[in-house]
């Protein structure tokens, strides 16, 4: 099979008219599908039920975007059941088979592409290039995990000669696992997370979030329209404490690819380490949990690139973001350069509903409001609060964009995962003191430094104990293939997604020894 090689997704940025337009006339479309209701999807049918699961625009909660089935126990056990089934013939499917069907998908969600974009845009609130930038990466994690999943194909791997055997190890796949998603990049990363194990032969049963099932059930519709085998892919909406639980307990389950929070993460390790009654594996559990991501800014930086850097890396998508930088450390001398920049900057970011594009849209629900809210009074008690800390007027989950200063390494609002708009400033003596205060965390996701400091970022390169380190740029917007992603310490197992190493983790190797 030759494949072009990987590129990834251009993201539309909607300067031109057209584009413009393009989008517009998407928000259209998707605003008159309103209401509409999606199934289950088990061993390729769609499946009904009683109880229903309904999300909501978070700029007008008013507005129901859609719905679908809510999954109980009784189809979590025939989803799995399902993929073990399928996982007997998918197995063996031809590498190249298996890859052109992802391809396949690719093209497909290329189609309906501005279409997902507005369905992100009403479903979960991101404006419009966020919305973009997410649906290009769902877009290249089907296509370069299709590519990737060539290189593991029989018989892939070297081996020292040995006279008088033939010796021979080859990769086989792990069998049915299980992919629970969370809300903030409900297509990106529930269709990485699903297709990187699909790719190599697993099968997979997939819980999206409870607030973004619409646009998970398009990509299930994608993936049936595609052609994927019954049973290789079943999409399970429902409570993830009850069968997202019942799943992460099952004894069946062969493996676990999580996206979410510490706590729920946690969790999930610790009962998917006891063996239940009948179970004949040790699961693996991939988990990629949060951040209390920190840029450093330093004296010698360009502060009006540092400013734009800072801002999207906090306020992107509100900053729910597992990558948002949450704390902004700078050097005593950087300090007031750089803050009044900062502040005439984020005074003039508009905050409105999602489908006029603003800068900020509203945050994802009513518990994320009531959690950031409750994180702003906090603060209020540990730093100087110098921009936001409120609500906003409107229907939607409205947040103000917020800064608090002279914050405290050890305050909670320095060391506790926000997830929004809130940015605390903590000011040091000097660069060493920054990669300590910066370092001091249970979390280990993104990180940056602005410095013209040859020596200040060879220092971070080695000292600063992250996953992704960023220089003199944003910390956000990982590109699949360029920069792998993953975390360090509590942020996560290091499973780096949209890296050369990441289909690994859904395969194992056997060793055949044959005298002659
Ligand atoms: N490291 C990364 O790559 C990355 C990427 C995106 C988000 N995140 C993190 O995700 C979090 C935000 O997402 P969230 O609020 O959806 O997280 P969450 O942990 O609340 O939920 C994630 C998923 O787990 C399910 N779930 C909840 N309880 C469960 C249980 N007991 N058993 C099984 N499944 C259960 C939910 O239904 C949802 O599908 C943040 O902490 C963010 O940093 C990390
Ligand atoms: N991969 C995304 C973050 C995903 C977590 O929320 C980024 O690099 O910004």
């Amino acid at each position: 099979m030759t494949v072009e090689p990987f590129r990834n997704q251009p993201i539309e940025t909607f300067q031109t008219e057209e584009a413009k337009r393009e989008m517009r006339e998407a928000l259209r479309r998707v605003r008159a599908e309103f209401g509409r209701h999606y199934g289950l999807y088990i061993d390729g049918a769609w499946v009904d039920t009683q109880e229903k699961i309904q999300s909501l625009n978070p700029s007008a909660p008013s507005e129901v975007v859609g719905s679908t089935a809510k999954a109980g126990l009784s189809e979590a056990e025939a989803a799995l059941e399902a993929a073990w089934r399928a996982f007997k013939t998918w197995k063996d499917w031809p590498q190249e088979d298996r890859s052109r069907l992802l391809l396949k998908a690719a093209a497909l969600m290329k189609r309906r592409r501005r279409e997902l974009e507005a369905t992100l845009v009403y479903e979960i609130g991101k404006n419009w290039l966020e919305a973009s930038a997410e649906v290009a990466e769902a877009i290249d994690f089907l296509e370069y995990y299709a590519r990737q999943a060539l290189k593991y194909k029989y018989p892939s791997v070297e081996v020292v000669p040995y006279p008088g055997e033939d010796n021979e190890s080859f990769y086989i796949p792990l069998g049915a696992g299980v992919v629970i998603a969370p809300w903030n990049f409900p297509i990106a990363i529930f269709t990485g997370m699903l297709a990187g194990p699909v790719a190599v032969g697993n099968t997979v049963v997939a819980k999206p979030a409870e607030d973004t099932v619409v646009i998970a059930a398009k990509v299930f519709e994608i993936l049936h329209e595609a052609g994927f085998p019954p049973g290789v892919v079943n999409f399970l909406p429902g409570k993830g404490s009850e069968v997202g639980a019942y799943l992460v307990e099952h004894p069946r389950t062969r493996f676990i690819n999580f996206t979410g929070s510490l706590e729920v993460g946690l969790w999930i390790h610790e009962r998917a380490a006891k063996l239940a009654p009948g179970q004949r594996w040790i699961k693996r559990v991939f988990l990629e949990l949060g951040g209390k991501d920190a840029i450093i800014v330093d004296e010698t930086a360009d502060f009006d690139a540092a400013t734009e850097g800072i801002l999207i890396s906090a306020y992107g998508f509100q900053g729910q973001k597992c990558s948002a930088a949450s704390r902004l450390i700078v050097t005593e001398k950087a300090f007031e350069p750089l803050m009044e920049r900062v502040l005439k900057r984020a005074e003039r970011l508009v905050v409105g509903p999602a489908e006029e594009n603003p800068d900020l849209g509203p945050v994802a629900s009513q518990a994320q409001e009531k959690k950031v809210l409750s994180y702003i009074e906090i603060g209020k008690g540990e730093g100087q609060l110098v921009l936001g800390g409120r609500r906003l007027e409107g229907e939607g989950y409205f947040i103000a964009p917020t800064i608090f200063t002279e914050v405290s390494p050890t305050a909670r609002i320095a060391q506790e995962e926000i997830f929004g708009p809130v940015l605390s400033v903590i000011r040091v003596k000097d660069f060493g003191e920054a990669l300590e205060v910066a370092n001091n965390t249970v979390y280990g996701l993104t990180g940056g430094v602005y410095s013209r400091k040859r020596e200040h970022l060879e220092r971070a390169r080695r000292e600063f104990h992250v996953g992704n380190l960023y220089f003199n740029r944003k910390i956000t917007g990982a590109l699949v293939g360029v920069q792998p992603f993953g975390g360090f310490n509590l942020s996560g197992t290091d499973t780096k997604a949209g890296g050369p190493d990441y289909l690994l983790h859904f395969l194992q190797m056997k060793t055949v020894a044959e005298r002659f």
